[in-house]
């Protein structure tokens, strides 16, 4: 698995950055002041004890925290330097560019066909049989599922084993044509050979989307990641290559917490 980021990406613009965000759960400040730029065609690992605020940051990236209702989100949140909390902005539309992976496989119930096609359909970006027919083809391909279940499209997701359940939900968050991709533990709910498998997967995914990954694993953010923010009683320490955030870290919270002194 190549780790090395392009220099391009080094250097390019971010494809979403994080500015002094803030979020509530009502009283309670979960996020404090976080900065973030999330570069294009990386992957983004977020790291932290649990409780330290990843899952929320994640859920900023595409306003999944606008449906918690205690939830209040402050600063400022770009994707192509355009402010994703603009009241003029859909959410549905930005959820399409912005799609995400859940930590435990979703699968509609629904075929697995209907899984892929349902995004599509909805978002009118693919209206024929024949477009449609594709759109599963190729997404399923993408996601290195498409030979293992090609001869049982019409059958229930659900029937799927866990981690080609987790790959369908992969190509289905890909059918829709996203710029970025948020996991959220994508592999908690898999034994070692299925999650191997995803993280293969993201590597190749790399190439045409963004990912951040939240993970409670430090070996698989070395593992898939090319660069690693760690949080902590929700703040950013500290963000960086993951090399060198794993092998050169500059806080001490940071080297704690990748030691092993705590979380
Ligand atoms: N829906 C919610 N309502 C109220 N508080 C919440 C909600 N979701 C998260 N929190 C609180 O916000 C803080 C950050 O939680 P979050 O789930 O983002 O952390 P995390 O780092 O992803 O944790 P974990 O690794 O355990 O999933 C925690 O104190 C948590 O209790």
């Amino acid at each position: 698995m190549s780790k090395k980021s392009g220099s391009s990406a080094a250097s390019a613009t971010p494809k979403m950055k994080g500015d002094k965000v803030k979020v509530f759960y009502g009283e309670k400040q979960a996020l404090q002041d976080v900065d973030l730029e999330i570069k294009p065609n990386e992957v983004t690992a977020l790291i932290g004890p649990s409780g330290c605020g990843k899952s929320t940051f994640l859920r900023c990236l595409n306003r999944m925290n606008d449906v918690i209702d205690i939830c209040r989100v402050e600063g400022k949140i770009t994707l192509d330097d355009e402010d994703i909390y603009d009241s003029g902005l859909d959410p549905v539309q930005l959820r399409a560019r912005v799609g995400m992976v859940f930590q435990k496989p979703n699968p509609f119930p629904k075929s697995i066909y209907d899984n892929i096609a349902y995004g599509p359909r909805i978002h009118g970006t693919a209206s024929s049989k024949a477009e449609i027919d594709e759109i599963v083809e190729t997404s399923l391909t993408k996601a290195g599922l498409f030979e293992e279940v090609k001869d049982r499209l019409q059958e229930p997701g659900t029937g799927l084993s866990g981690g080609q359940q987790q790959r369908l939900c992969i190509a289905r968050a890909i059918a829709v044509n996203p710029e970025v991709i948020l996991m959220d533990e994508p592999c908690s709910a898999l034994d070692p050979i299925a999650t191997a498998k995803i993280e293969e997967l993201i590597d190749e995914l790399r190439e045409n989307f963004t990912i951040v990954i939240v993970t409670h694993s430090m070996q698989q953010a070395a593992r898939v990641s090319q660069r690693t923010a760690f949080f902590h009683l929700g703040e950013l320490v500290e963000v960086g290559d993951t090399e060198q955030i794993f092998t050169n870290p500059t806080d001490s919270r940071t080297q704690g917490y990748i030691t092993g002194r705590f979380g």
